[in-house]
């Protein structure tokens, strides 16, 4: 059963992710890609695992730009859930880039 991260907790596991912030508890990340294409294809491959890890992001897309929170609404905050995922895009977002 997955809980809620106490303050510390989050400090210690967001050490392994320096590029998210954390705001009114969520993950939080803003991402460029070099046009609309390539960001719409990364939220593609996002979506795809997302849907198979049954957890979701809440995100939008303006052109290049997408913007993520990760929390899990079913605990009103962030879990090991969020950082599985949050490491997963950190992936995917490595490869469209490279
Ligand atoms: C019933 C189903 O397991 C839940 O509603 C899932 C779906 N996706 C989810 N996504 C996120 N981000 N948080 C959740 O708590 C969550 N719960």
């Amino acid at each position: 059963m997955t809980t809620r991260f106490s303050e510390s907790q989050l400090k210690d596991v967001m050490a392994e992710l320096p590029d998210w912030t954390v705001r009114e508890d969520k993950l939080y990340r803003q991402l460029t890609f070099k046009d609309f294409v390539s960001a719409f294809g990364f939220m593609s491959q996002v979506a795809i695992l997302a849907e198979k890890m049954d957890h979701h992001p809440e995100w939008s897309n303006v052109y290049n730009r997408v913007d993520i929170k990760l929390t899990t609404h079913d605990l009103g905050g962030i879990s090991m859930r969020d950082i599985t995922l949050a490491k997963q895009i950190e992936e995917h977002f490595s490869a469209a880039n490279s």
